[in-house]
């Protein structure tokens, strides 16, 4: 950089700044490459918080793939020009090209948005902040509003606005956008949130769980149970071998293991079009079922555990097979059993707990996220049917 005029803010302190950066990226696994750009990102600043990912049609030329968009809030000391360096040397690692096409294809890019409440312009506009296009973009705006609902954008007029107000504003005071929310299973598979809801059937490894403890905890038996669940259409397994009645005795990582693996192995051979989910709170139980195949790590102690180390609940960008750092799906987090046990007592209630489900109940628990467009996009099946229990 040579000379540059800045407007206002331009130099550093040496306290830390929030800044938040905008992901996307539509060319190769772009999954993998936002969960791994964060990582590079990681290794600059401390990322204090990361949106729900977001799949987007592609905005200015739209004869390419659909982006994957995310936001990242982040705490530094560096300064300004620093993080612009940064986050380029991270676009460079992942081959990016600046010289290619305008708004076209791209493994990763990264736009600073904000920088605390700065106000900065270089005559060579070689970094505008805010972001100049922020306000136009829902790509932008729908996943910064993840993060903070609060965070303050500065405007040249000295007056500020969050990114949930400029969203609202953008489009009209709808609350609808062109984004569809997505959570990545462990191999890359990305389940839409609010357009159709996937029913997962349970299969306790266990002998003594209180739904279907002992019934499932041999291989042929499980593959039995599993037969019956695919023949219902149901979309996704959760298999565990730990019981979460309350005062159940924990077996520990080997006993579980022993329970869940040949279950998880057979399952994953026998139906591969199957999601299967692990159901663990032992976060080595959960990377050893990911080995075998397993896609989503469903631990309802959301890394909270002890067997979990005390991890930190991850939210939704959540791909990698390390599954120590990964929760996918919290179902108590993300609250899906009060709602709809609520929405639905009366009429899914009494149908049964287990692909034995008929078609038309099955049809009203598909929709009911479908409608809503809000709730995770995996019912847990047996969920349903305890909550809505008289
Ligand atoms: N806030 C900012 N964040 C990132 N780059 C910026 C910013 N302000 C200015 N720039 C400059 O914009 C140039 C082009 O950036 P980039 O390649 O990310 O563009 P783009 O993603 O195709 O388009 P857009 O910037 O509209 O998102 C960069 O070389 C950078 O110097
Ligand atoms: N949906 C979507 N469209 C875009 C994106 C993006 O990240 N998502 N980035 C662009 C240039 O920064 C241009 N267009």
């Amino acid at each position: 950089m040579t000379r540059h005029a800045f407007r206002r803010g331009a130099h550093s302190t040496a306290s830390s700044e929030k800044v938040s950066i905008s992901l996307g990226s539509n060319v190769g696994n772009r999954v993998s490459a936002i969960c791994k750009a964060l990582d590079e990102v990681r290794q600059f600043a401390n990322v204090c918080r990361t949106s729900f990912l977001y799949e987007s049609p592609p905005m200015y030329v739209e004869e390419q793939p659909a982006l994957l968009n995310a936001a990242c809030e982040i705490e530094t000391t560096l300064e300004l020009l620093d993080v612009l360096q940064a986050v380029k040397r991270v676009e460079k690692k992942f081959g990016r090209d600046q010289k290619s096409v305008g708004y076209g294809p791209r493994s990763i890019d990264l736009d600073i948005i904000a920088y605390g409440e700065r106000l900065v312009q270089t005559s060579d506009d070689k970094l505008v902040i805010p972001h100049p296009r922020r306000a136009e973009r829902d790509f932008v705006l729908r996943p910064l509003s993840d993060n903070s609902e609060d965070c303050q954008i500065p405007r040249t007029d000295g007056t500020k606005r969050s990114a949930v107000d400029l969203l609202s504003y953008l489009l009209g005071g709808e609350t609808d956008c062109n984004l569809v929310k997505v959570t990545p299973t462990n191999t890359g598979k990305l389940l839409k949130w609010g357009s159709h809801t996937l029913l997962m059937g349970i299969i306790n490894a266990t002998p003594d769980s209180f739904s279907d403890g002992g019934e499932n905890n041999r291989v042929s038996s499980a593959l039995r149970r599993a037969e019956e669940f695919a023949k219902f259409d149901f979309d996704v397994l959760d298999i565990g071998g730990q019981s979460t009645r309350p005062g159940a005795e924990t077996v520990g990582a080997n006993e579980e293991l022993k329970r869940v693996l040949a279950i998880t192995d057979a399952i994953r051979r026998e139906f591969p079009s199957l999601i299967i989910s692990t159901d663990t709170f032992d976060a080595s139980v959960a990377s050893e079922m990911v080995a075998h195949g397993a896609e989503i790590n469903n631990d309802v102690a959301a890394t909270q555990s002890t067997q979990s180390g005390g991890r930190r609940h991850g939210r939704a960008i959540t791909c990698s097979k390390d599954a120590e750092d990964e929760v996918v799906t919290n179902l108590k987090r993300v609250g899906v059993q009060k709602p709809l046990g609520r929405r639905h007592k009366g009429k899914v209630d009494g149908v049964g707990n287990g692909p034995e489900l008929c078609g038309c109940k099955r049809k009203c628990v598909r929709s009911c996220c479908t409608s809503s467009g809000r709730l995770p996009p995996i019912c847990h099946f047996t969920a349903i049917w305890q909550t809505c229990l008289p």
